[in-house]
């Protein structure tokens, strides 16, 4: 048995950091195993230009704990508005590494959100022309589609006309949950990638719906029936470039999910690695664990590979009932249970 892996340091291809007074506790969980993150821009305003990336990176940087090399690489929010200028200036500017995509409404903070594709043609070609990967949420959100079948909807009816459209465009997946997007993404083209979040690996809607609504678990795109959960494992573990680590580590205050109308996220960063490596460990698979997590995002994006490395130890950790949150608690995932590995801290 595996009892310590030592791997290059890991990236977050997918992470929110939120603002203001949690900057604190979702920065530190996050910087001090992963080298880099890219930020999502769903904050109350979204973060649509440039000028304001910049201005939330430094309000990130402020909080990144002495020692730790982490990096925020930035993100912008499209909207109906977004122009060709706009994606130039924030190539120009440097701080932006890619866009993103909420059809509005389909999920948290996504009212600001892409009305119709057509609306973001001009940015997608110029994004094209400043090599900016677009990534995806990608959900329809058309009422009487059923939410365990938004995904897969919108691959047929937007992605697969989008990449036929723009083949020279990056894009990634973000949070895939089914196996037809886990087929989508290994049958497209080499511009075409996906991050898998731990809970998708982990966990399937049973655990959510089971004795018991299990408000912690649910985020979106929702948790899917076990055979989705599996070819998850199968694309993760498969040694394919074109899946890689992205948490979607979202957190909400214990109150804002324990409710009658709960929120979508689920807050991983503080024992990401541990949950990825359970998960690889339950597929025989931890020695794809490095590349899946330390290479192909960064492969994918064209940035170099990080040049350290952390440790993992087999160690039983107890994960608290929940954890500080600016003013307010987390209920972290896994919550009361027990993590099987353990980031050596050097
Ligand atoms: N995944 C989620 O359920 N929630 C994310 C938004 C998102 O990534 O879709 C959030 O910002 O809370
Ligand atoms: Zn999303
Ligand atoms: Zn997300």
């Amino acid at each position: 048995m595996t009892e310590r892996l030592q791997i290059t340091r890991p990236d977050d291809f997918h992470l929110h950091l939120r603002d203001g007074k949690v900057l604190k506790e979702t920065v530190a969980a996050s910087a001090r195993d992963f080298g880099r993150a890219i930020i999502m821009p769903n904050l109350r305003p979204p973060v649509t230009t440039a000028q304001q990336a910049t201005e939330y990176k430094a309000r990130i940087n402020e909080h990144i704990p002495a020692g730790s090399a982490f990096q925020p690489l930035m993100t912008l929010y499209l909207t109906d508005n977004t122009t060709a200028a706009i994606v130039s200036e924030a190539k120009a500017m440097g701080d932006v590494y890619a866009l993103k995509l909420y059809p509005a409404g389909a999920t948290t903070n996504s009212d600001a959100g892409v009305t119709s594709l057509e609306k973001i043609f001009p940015a997608l070609e110029a994004m094209i022309d400043n090599h900016l990967p677009l990534l995806v949420h990608g959900e329809v959100t058309e009422n009487h589609i059923d939410i365990f079948d938004r995904e897969k909807v919108f691959i047929d009816r937007h992605l697969l006309p989008l990449v036929d459209r723009y083949p020279e465009l990056k894009v990634v997946m973000e949070h895939i949950t089914t196996k037809e997007a886990a087929q989508f993404v290994a049958g497209a083209s080499d511009n075409i990638a996906a991050t898998i979040t731990p809970q998708h690996l982990l966990y399937n809607r049973n655990h959510m719906l089971v004795g018991g609504i299990k408000p912690h678990f649910y985020c979106l795109p929702i948790l899917k029936r076990n055979i989705h959960q599996e070819a998850l494992l199968q694309a993760a573990t498969s040694g394919s470039p074109k899946f890689f680590l992205g948490t979607d580590s979202a957190p909400h205050a214990k109150g804002a999910k324990e409710s009658s109308c709960g929120c979508a996220g689920c807050f991983s960063a503080f024992g990401a690695m541990a949950f990825y490596a359970e998960a690889f460990e339950s597929m025989n698979a931890l020695n794809r664990l490095e590349a899946f997590s330390s290479h192909y995002g960064a492969d994918f994006y064209g940035l170099p590979r990080n040049t350290d490395t952390i440790t993992l130890v087999r160690q039983t950790v107890d994960v608290p009932a929940s954890l500080p949150l600016g003013d307010e608690e987390v209920v972290p995932l896994k919550a009361g249970e027990q993590l099987h590995w353990m980031v050596e801290s050097v």
